[in-house]
């Protein structure tokens, strides 16, 4: 881009800013509710709300209550909801088999959002995590992470998944391969309208802490996720993988965490110009509202800019827990 600026006084770029008219009129991005995922936390029971501590105004909730929360983000016209699940430690195993139960948590919550609110797309999470003795997400044997063995785990959980009705699935488990061996298994298996969301650049993050709280797999991870998850100080990598996961049949791809690697969300989508997304994870959430509940900062204010910022770097949409807040303020 060429800036052949007139000199003062001819040209006075406080012009544009004058009034809230001239601001509207020449402001470059939007935030719509449109551009959001909401993300929440499925438990066992009914009527069951859960706090979760780190994670200040959000909550775990029976499936009855998520099918209510999706009927919210449906009136608030949010487009879609992703569900991860809170599984009870007695269903965690080393090889990791509730994961594809065609009736564990998870997929029960999916089919009935799908059954009582069909307009919301729901997306899913694909990873071991929730259901591994080990915390890990793939199958560990002898203190090591094995990717093709993983991926046969993964496959068929992603095959129960789209039986109980999801819309978009999403791999977040960094395992090379599976994203082809999931597009090859729904296309068999006569899924071939299922959208695949892959977390292709997801970094070995310390801004997931919370979310290992909400969905109870702290205690179980020994170790770190550095064999499979992104090294941070790495931005060319992402690119690669990008590349890779759209070439096995990714629809739409996602950088994590999010406000921290802008950078990778700008590369991602003037390299690619795919549907991008970015996930602002429970740990930069947990900043936001920490900072918001001393009075520190003004939290709604900040929660709309932050979310702004995702969109100037380009990001088609975000997958943020202030979801329902932001929908709110926008429609407001
Ligand atoms: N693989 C599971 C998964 N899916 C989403 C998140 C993190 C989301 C968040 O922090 O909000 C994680 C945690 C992890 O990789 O350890």
């Amino acid at each position: 881009m060429r800036h052949n600026l007139a000199p003062f006084p001819a040209t006075r770029l406080r012009r544009t800013r004058r009034s809230a008219s001239i601001r509207a009129l020449c402001q470059e991005n939007t935030l719509s509710v449109n551009d959001l995922i909401w993300p929440m936390f499925v438990v066992e029971g009914s009527g069951e709300r859960q706090p979760v501590t780190s994670m200040p105004g959000v909550e775990r909730r029976s499936v009855d209550l998520i099918v209510q929360a999706a009927r919210e983000a449906a009136d608030l016209g949010i487009p879609a909801i992703c569900i991860f699940p809170y599984t009870d430690p007695a269903l965690k195993t080393d090889c990791c088999r509730e994961a594809w139960s065609a009736d564990n948590l998870s997929n029960r919550a999916i089919a009935a959002v799908k059954d009582a609110v069909p307009e919301v797309a729901v997306m899913t999470d694909i990873a071991l995590d929730p259901y591994n003795a080990q915390g890990h997400d793939g199958i560990v044997k002898d203190g090591v992470i094995l990717n093709d063995e993983t991926v046969d785990a993964l496959v068929k959980m992603a095959l129960a998944q789209a039986n109980a009705g999801a819309d978009i699935l999403g791999p977040s488990d960094m395992m090379d391969g599976r994203i082809g061996a999931m597009r090859a298994a729904l296309e068999a298996e006569g899924h071939k309208d299922v959208s695949i969301l892959s977390y292709s650049a997801k970094y070995a993050s310390s801004f997931y802490g919370p979310f290992r709280d909400a969905v109870g797999a702290s205690g179980a991870l020994k170790g770190d996720k550095k064999t499979y998850q992104m090294n941070p100080a790495n931005s060319d990598e992402a690119m690669r993988l990008v590349e890779r996961d759209l070439v096995e049949g990714a629809d739409m791809v996602m950088v994590k965490p999010g406000l921290p690697y802008l950078d990778i969300c700008r590369r991602v989508k003037v390299e690619f110009g795919v549907p991008t997304f970015a996930y602002q994870v429970s740990g930069e959430y947990a900043m936001i509202m920490a900072a918001a509940d001393n009075g520190w900062i003004d939290g709604d204010a900040v929660m709309l800019e932050s979310l702004m910022a995702f969109r100037r770097a380009g990001c088609d949409g975000v997958l943020t827990y202030f979801a329902p807040q932001v929908a709110r303020a926008l429609n407001d």
